[in-house]
């Protein structure tokens, strides 16, 4: 990737990949809808810039990371926004979790203006943006692709480029719904071991033994028991995926009602308050039920 790396969004995300192309030795140029966000990468070396437009007039690759489709539309689409100059020979790369119809939107939007695009959502969360050990979901204009391999092997421990725009944003939609049930059943697992008698790190070290081990049970597992709930990957997103996953299922005939009860969960816990907490907070909706105190 030639001259200076665009980045648009700093939350949880955005912060740690762009800190870490930093680290790496890229050029960075970031914007924040929140300025002050930006202090701390100029404090590492980034250049900030005052809007989104202003972004991408300066760098030939511009890189978003954001919360959901309305924010995604909304820095490319509106005043001083992406739109205004993109244009041939500039590539935009979109790796916020969005529907294949938001991303396939942006998409159109910036090749009708001449630029190459890509989605390229990524499964991980804070620690692995962190260290570099994202899995990258890309699709859209391969030449952008492989021009972004560099970036993408400081960010991530794999790529992977799944053919047209959309392919990327329903892979990562699949794999989030499956992740929100586990999150859920692995809740209802702890609740019924701790009410039932069970010591609660035993029943932790029996999974981590058995068919079923995975690294979420293995690093949620001890804070859920400890009730710290410190974003990683904010609850109100893990239920925008679920509800972007239902949409999907949805649109193909497919009945997921394992997925449908988990976003229940997921939207009770926002009821409650818990939306800008990590996922894993889903615990304390499990736990008090409607109508349960
Ligand atoms: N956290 C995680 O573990 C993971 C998250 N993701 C996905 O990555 C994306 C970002 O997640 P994360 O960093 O955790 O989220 P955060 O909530 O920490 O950050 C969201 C970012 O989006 C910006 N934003 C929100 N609304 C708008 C808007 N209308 N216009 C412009 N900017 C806006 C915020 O700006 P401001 O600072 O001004 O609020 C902020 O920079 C999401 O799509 C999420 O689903 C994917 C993998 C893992
Ligand atoms: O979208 C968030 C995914 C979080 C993870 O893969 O650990």
């Amino acid at each position: 990737m030639e001259g200076e790396i665009g980045f648009l969004g700093l939350g949880i995300m955005g912060k740690a990949i762009s800190m870490n192309l930093l680290r790496h030795g890229f050029k960075v140029t970031v914007w924040n809808r929140t300025i002050s966000r930006c202090d701390e990468l100029v404090e590492h070396g980034a250049s900030m810039a005052e809007t989104p437009a202003a972004v991408v007039k300066k760098c030939k690759y511009t890189i978003a990371m954001l919360s959901d489709p309305p924010a995604a539309f909304s820095v490319v689409f509106d005043k001083d926004g992406v739109l205004e100059q993109i244009c041939h020979g500039k590539g935009y790369i979109d790796m916020s979790t969005v529907d294949c119809d938001t991303s396939m939107k942006i998409g159109e939007a910036i090749t009708s203006k001449g630029g190459y695009f890509l989605e390229a959502p990524v499964s991980g969360s804070k620690k692995p943006a962190e260290d570099g050990q994202l899995v990258i979901l890309a699709a859209g204009e391969k030449t952008l692709y492989e021009e972004a391999l560099p970036a993408f092997d400081v960010m991530g421990k794999k790529s992977f480029f799944l053919g047209k725009v959309g392919n990327g944003a329903k892979m990562k939609l699949v794999v989030n719904m499956i992740m929100g049930s586990m999150m859920n059943a692995f809740s209802e697992g702890l609740i019924l071991a701790d009410k039932s008698g069970l010591n609660s790190q035993t029943l932790l070290d029996v999974l981590d033994l058995g068919a079923i081990a995975n690294p979420m049970f293995k690093m949620k597992g001890p804070t859920m028991i400890q009730k710290n709930y410190s974003p990683a990957f904010p609850l109100k997103h893990q239920q925008k995926d679920m509800r972007l996953a239902l949409a999907l299922g949805d649109e193909n005939s497919v009945s997921m009602p394992v997925a449908a009860a988990a976003n229940e969960a997921f939207k009770k816990a926002r009821s409650m308050g818990l939306g800008d907490l990590d996922f894993s907070a889903v615990h304390e909706a499990v736990k008090f039920p409607e109508g349960s105190s």
